[in-house]
This record gives C-alpha cells, structure tokens and sequence, in this order.
C-alpha cells in the first residue's frame, strides 16, 4: 500500500508567495527574489511530505496564480491580445494574461476567471479559436520535476488532462466547439510526456475533474478516445487519474476500463462509490485504486475507524499492492498547518486537521494498515476519543436555535407585497434618477486601513483610535461619492477584514484560526471561519457603522450584509448535521440583523450572497434540492424588510443560465452581478428569462487594476441597454472595490457616473 496527496498548498506556511507576487507586482522585487520564494516554498513543501514518509509526492502543485493558467502556457494557448509581449518574458505574459496589463504601450485586459468547480477557488478560463494553435510553450512541469529530483525526490508531475482543460474553457467565438480542438492538443500532451518520460518519470497525475460532472457521450467518447491515445503511445507511463470533488457518476463504466494505472476515488464526498466498484464487473484487476479518505476540502479530523472499515471492505477484493490511501481532492483547499494556532479552544482544536496533519492522517492510516505489531494503536484511540467528544460536546448544542428553525413557516420566507407594488413604493421612498448609479459595498482596503486593524487586534491601537480611524474613512468616502454624483452609498466596509470573517466572529457557532489563509484567486487569500455549533446572533453585527454612514448624508447608504447560503459556503462547515439545518440557523441571524438596520433608518438593505451558484451539487439530480433550501435562506433573511425597503443582493463570477428561475425566485428588489470580464454575456439569462425585477449589470472589472474608459464602459451599457428594459438598469461596478487602490477606484467611478449621466440624457431627448 503506498501513500500519495492530489497536490499541496503554495501559498506559503506564512502567505511568502502572495507577499512576494504583490511586492513583484508593486516593482519592490525584481524577477529572481519572486522566484527565490517559489523555490523555497516548492522546496520546503516536497521536504516535509519526504520525511513524513509520502510514498509519491505531487509535482507541478505549486504556481505563481493559477493551475489552469499554467496550463494555458504550457501548450502555449495565449490569446492573441497577449501576443505582443510574449517575448520580452515569460512571467510577465503570465501575469498579464491573470491581471490585465494597461501602460502607456499597451492596454490589454485579463482572461476571464470564474469558480473552480464547487469551491471558493477561482481559476482563469482558457480561451479557444476555431484555428487554435497549441505548443509546448512554457516548460514548467518538466522544470519542477528537474528541481524535485535535484533534493532526489522522484515526484508525481501533476497535469490538467486535455478533457478537462478544453471543457473548463471558451469559444471565442463561433463555428466550433472546444472539444473539436483536442485533435490539435493531444499531440502537444504527447511531446510532454515524451520529455518528463525520458527524464524517468514513472507516475504523472492526470487531473480529470470534469468526471464528476455530468458527461454526455462526445465528452465521454472524448475521455476515452485520451487515454487510449496516451497509452497506447506511452505503455509504460503510469497514468493516475485523479477524479475528485464528487463521484464518477454516470461516467464510471467509462473510467473503469479506461487504460489508466490507477483511478483516484473522492471517498469524502462519494464514499458509496466504492461498493459500486467493488461490485462492477468493469473492473479491470490490473488497476489500482487510490483511496482519497482524507477531507482536502474541510477541516476536521478524519475518522480513522470509518477509514479502516473502507480499507478492510476493499483489502476483501483488492490486494493491498494496488492501493493507494491519498487525500480527497488536492490540500489547496485546506491551510497549511494547526500547529501554528495557539488561540482555538483545546476542545474544538482536537477535532481539527489543516493540510500538515492531513498529510500526517494519510501516513497513520496506511501505518494501522500496515503495521501488524500494530505499533499505532494509540493514534486509533486518541481519534476515536477525539471523535466521541465531538459528538457529545455541549459547546456544539443550542436548543433556542434549533426550535427557532424547526418552527420556521412558509410565510416567514415571503415579503409582504409583490414586487411590482413593492417598486412602486421604493420609487417613491428613494426617489432614484434611471440608470441609477451604486457600488457594490466595499471601497479600498488600504494598507493603512489593515494595519490600524492589526495594530488594534495586538493592542497597540486604542479602540477609541481605531474607531475614529475607521469614522474618518467612511467620511471620506462619503463625500467622495457625494463629489462624483453617485446615487446609492455605501460605508465602504472599512472595518471589515472579509466579508465573511467579519460576520463568522460576530456570530455564536464560529471559532476562528489566526493563519488558516486559503487561496482564493491569484495572490489574494481567506481565512474561512470555522463553523462547528448551532449559529445565533449575539448583538447587533453591522448597525453602528451604517447607522453612522447614513447620518453623514441625505442619499441613501446601503447596509451591506452577507447571505446566509455565502456564510455557509465560505466557511469550513459542521458535518454532524444537513447543510440546510446549518444555513436556516444563519438565515435567521441575518434576518434579525436586517429589521434591526431597518429600523435604525437605513432604506437599501444588500444582502450579498455571490457563492450560491458555486453552493450547487456539480451532478444536476441534486440541483433543485439545494436551490429550494438555499433560495428559502435568502428569503428568510430579507422577508423581514418592510415594502419600503429596497432590498438588493450580488452575485459574482457565476454563470446564471441554468439557475435564473430560482435567482428570480429569490425576489430581490434588485441584483448587481459580475458581468463585464464576459461583456455582458452573462446578462443573456436575465434577458432570455425576462428577468422581473431590477438589475445592475457589473461595467468594470475591478480585479484588474486598469481603468475602464468612458467608452467602454458605455458600449457595456448599449449592450445591457438592448436587452433590458432601461428602467430596470442599475450601473455598478462587478463587485466590490476592495483590492483596488484609491486612484485608480476614482478614475473608474468618476468613468462610471459619467456615462449614467450621459444614457439619462440620451434617453430624455429621446423620449
Ligand atoms: C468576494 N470574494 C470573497 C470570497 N471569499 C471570501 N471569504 N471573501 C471574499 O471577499 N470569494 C470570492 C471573492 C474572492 N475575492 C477576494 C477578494 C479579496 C480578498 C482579499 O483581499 N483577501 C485579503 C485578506 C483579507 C483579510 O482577511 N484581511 C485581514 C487580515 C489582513 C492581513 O493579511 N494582515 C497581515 C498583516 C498586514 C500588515 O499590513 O502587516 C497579517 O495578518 O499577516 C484584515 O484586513 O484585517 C488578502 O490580502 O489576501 C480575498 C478574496
Ligand atoms: N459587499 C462585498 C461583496 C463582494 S462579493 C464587497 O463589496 O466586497
Ligand atoms: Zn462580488
């Protein structure tokens, strides 16, 4: 039996490579110091798997901002907009492509990012042309497979296979589909595994996530027609196909007689498909089947007595030679270490497991297999206890919640009036020009702002300093969107460090990691919160500082909150009960906090909740599950509005075809959404739909730092213009405008006001 991982976290144990990215971006650090943090961090992370004992440790994990951005550079799949600077360097054209590049030679804006299957990770989409040209461009993999073998570890190079890379991406335009180009891929796949062959590559992981998804037969046909392809050109290359995220579903017969090596099974989320496979008369005797027992996507500790009843049901059929025990899914999801945590409760820490004591479970698992002197026993007992306190503790149960949500009612999910009378009181309440103009919540962190927040976490910030700090910063942006003629403020969200943290800390149910930092995209990190008991509100979350912006103006201030289905999904969950349970428990909270601004003044009310899409089953039989019980948290927390009340929710990097009815069902007065990076493509659902209510389509891209122009922005609106009907628009950036600086911030908004202004005269004359 030997242990593996799907892949490891590259962030850095301390956030070293986003620090070093942002200082390299900001011109701090030239080329080789950024490269010398990537070394260290790709070095320390194969060391430590080393000496615990790994058996195959992942190569070609680590990248500078995205797993599917290398990719595209590995087969040298640049969109042409990049072309002209892909000769000067190779980590610039990179960074271009993710970020967008705007100087005074050149103007081009980045590729498209959108969720990594059902996580909070964002990947950059591939995009395709009919006449796709592929190379072996950039020779990442081979490098790092050369780097590994210079510290003498013979590693696993980890690829996205070709399936998965062309569905995870665009048509630019169209007369084809994506999978048309993967005769003009493989042979580059082929040239890859030609070079990491001859450097002695034994295994290479074939990340085939799209496996999970529901295929239909071109795809499947497409999958099989890969492998028979790369095998029959490389036999002696062991393929380990790594599925993950859900089960092989419908696609099982087909992986099973695929001519892989070994299949990866997700046993945390699929645990069942593993009868299947002992049972199927598909399978091939030759293949061996890594385990994935350990959770990569949540936090809490394995339990090894469940582990050890998989492996003696499978150890029944398949001899131990051909297994693998391996992690779920990549340890990208997770972070990189518990020990550096000294402020968690010893009770809750006990049932905690971040990435380096995942990798620990997966040694200690295969040693309770293995070792028949059974040298290990006290690692079974001290988890199993650790288990049985679990799910005895007390800190876990709050009866008042739980009989709040089992007597929830139908109506308490339903606002008063419908929508149409609903607008018709809010027109008259907020008296709101067309085209009326917002933000979607919160304006630059700046470095000052997070380290008044850090200064006050040490206790080197009196409260009293900390809160006028925060003050003199929603004054400010106050008035700079008095000065720019903006219609719907906001405070900004200065005193928040995330949209999600901020909310977790406020609430009873969550405990809190000082250095568990997730990627989320690129550089920029979360700390998801730890959500292990019932969730109830201790006081009020957000009022003081609404209440506070309001007063400093006539126009309206939103209050800005985040959703019960985005707390839920963002944070690492509870698995002793149904999502659903857990979410109604947050809905409530929310809905509370939501008549308490109310009656404090405040007349928009955004409750955001951009990872409901991302919250959806990947198999679609278990769509419509979720959209009822996350579609009815929503409208928990918002029903409690009166008419009056005009509230909003946002939404980012999600498609939205194939959920608007139960986006509509949601029956927010108005939704921003993430629009512009597919320019405006993704309206087309509100559109074909005949969306009922208000919408503000995003008309800049705020993860890049370029400044969108008068034009552009503008030729966004006509496109909007065309397709919704114009008193239904509102005109908002794509989401919040925390990762910008301020100058930039102002130049694009100024460029935003400008053009409502000029529609609304435009449409005056016309009418
Ligand atoms: C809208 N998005 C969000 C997602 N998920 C969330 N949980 N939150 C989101 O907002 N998913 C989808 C998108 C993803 N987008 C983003 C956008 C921006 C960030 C981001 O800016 N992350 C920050 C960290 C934010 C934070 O928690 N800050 C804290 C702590 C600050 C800190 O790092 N302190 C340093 C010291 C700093 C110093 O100056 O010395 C430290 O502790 O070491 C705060 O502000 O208090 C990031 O920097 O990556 C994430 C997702
Ligand atoms: N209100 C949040 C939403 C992000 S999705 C913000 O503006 O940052
Ligand atoms: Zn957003």
């Amino acid at each position: 039996m030997k242990t593996t991982i799907l892949g490891h976290p590259r962030i850095g144990k301390n956030r070293e490579l986003k620090k070093a990215c942002e200082h390299y971006w900001s011109g701090k650090i030239n080329e080789a110091e950024l490269q010398n943090v990537a070394t260290k961090i790709k070095q320390e992370n194969w060391l430590n798997q080393q000496q615990l004992g790994i058996d195959s440790i992942p190569s070609n994990d680590f990248s500078f901002y995205d797993q599917v951005l290398d990719t595209c550079l590995t087969l040298g799949c640049i969109p042409s907009r990049f072309k002209s600077i892909e000769k000067n360097n190779l980590l610039n054209l990179y960074f271009a492509m993710a970020r967008g590049l705007q100087n005074e030679h050149i103007d081009v804006t980045a590729m498209e990012m959108t969720k990594w299957f059902d996580t909070n990770y964002h990947y950059i989409v591939p995009e395709f042309e009919k006449d796709q040209d592929f190379s072996f461009f950039s020779k990442k993999i081979v490098e790092e497979y050369k780097e590994a073998l210079g510290l003498s570890i013979k590693t696993k190079p980890v690829l996205i296979a070709p399936v998965t890379f062309l569905l995870l991406g665009k048509e630019k335009e169209t007369g084809f589909h994506r999978l048309d180009l993967l005769e003009k891929l493989l042979p580059i796949y082929f040239e890859i595994l030609e070079e990491l062959s001859n450097l002695g590559v034994e295994y290479i992981q074939f990340d085939e996530p799209c496996l999970a998804l529901d295929l239909n037969k071109n795809e499947q046909e497409a999958i099989q027609y890969t492998y028979k392809s790369i095998s029959e050109k490389f036999p002696n290359l062991k393929i380990y196909l790594a599925n993950y995220f859900d089960c092989y579903g419908n696609n099982l017969n087909i992986a099973l007689q695929l001519p892989v090596h070994t299949l990866h099974l997700d046993l945390v989320r699929c645990s069942l498909q593993i009868d299947d496979i002992l049972q199927s008369e598909n399978y091939n005797s030759e293949t061996h089947l890594s385990l994935g027992l350990v959770d990569g996507r949540n936090i809490w500790i394995n339990n090894y007595e469940n582990s050890l009843k998989t492996i003696e049901k499978v150890t029944a059929k398949i001899p131990k030679d051909k297994l693998w025990i391996s992690t779920s899914c990549s340890l990208l999801h997770v972070p990189y270490d518990l020990n550096l945590e000294q402020n968690i409760n010893p009770e809750i820490k006990q049932w905690l497991a971040f990435a380096q004591q995942k990798l620990e479970e997966v040694i200690a698992i295969k040693n309770l297999v293995s070792n028949e002197a059974n040298d290990y026993a006290y690692l079974f007992e001290e988890n199993k206890l650790a288990n049985i306190n679990k799910s005895k503790s007390k800190i876990i149960h709050n009866p008042e919640v739980k009989s709040r949500v089992a007597n929830l009612k139908p109506e308490d999910s339903e606002r008063n009036s419908p929508f149409a009378l609903r607008q018709e009181k809010q027109k008259s309440h907020l008296n709101l020009p067309l085209f009326p103009t917002t933000t979607i919540g919160s304006f630059p962190q700046t470095k000052e702002v997070r380290s008044w927040r850090l200064q006050h976490k040490k206790g080197l910030l009196p409260t009293e300093t900390y809160q006028k700090n925060i003050a003199e910063e929603i004054e400010a942006s106050i008035s700079f969107q008095e000065d720019i003629g903006l219609d719907v403020l906001v405070h900004g969200e200065f005193e928040r460090n995330d949209m999600v943290e901020y909310f977790g800390e406020r609430l009873n149910g969550f405990v809190f990691s000082n250095f568990g930092w997730v990627q989320s995209y690129g550089s920029r990190c979360v700390k998801p919160p730890i959500l292990f008991g019932d969730v109830s509100r201790k006081e009020p979350l957000t009022v003081k500082w609404s209440q506070y912006a309001q007063s400093l103006t006539q126009l309206p201030v939103k209050g800005m909150l985040t959703g019960p289905v985005t707390i839920l999904q963002w944070s690492f969950v509870r698995n002793d009960q149904p999502r659903a349970t857990t979410c109604n428990q947050i809905a409530l909270s929310i809905r509370d906090e939501v008549a308490d601004l109310e009656n404090s003044g405040i007349k928009v009310i955004q409750i955001d909740e951009p990872a409901i899409r991302e919250g959806l089953p990947l198999r679609k039989n278990e769509w419509q599950n979720y959209l009822n019980w996350a579609v009815n948290a929503f409208k928990i927390s918002a029903s409690v509005a009166k008419d009056e009340t005009q509230i909003h929710t946002h939404m980012c990097y999600s498609e939205f075809n194939d959920i608007i009815a139960d986006i509509a069902k949601m029956d927010a007065d108005v939704i921003t959404i993430e629009t512009s990076r597919s320019e405006m493509e993704l309206l087309d659902a509100f559109a074909n739909f005949k969306y009922p209510n208000e919408i503000g389509p995003g008309v800049y891209d705020i993860h890049s730092p370029r400044v969108p122009s008068i034009s552009e922005i503008e030729t966004l609106l006509q496109k909007a213009s065309q397709v919704l009907p114009k008193e239904h628009i509102w005109v908002n950036p794509d989401c919040g405008l925390k990762t910008r600086h301020w100058p930039e911030t102002k130049s694009a908004l100024k460029n935003l006001v400008l053009v409502a202004k000029k529609l609304r005269q435009e449409t005056l004359k016309l009418a």
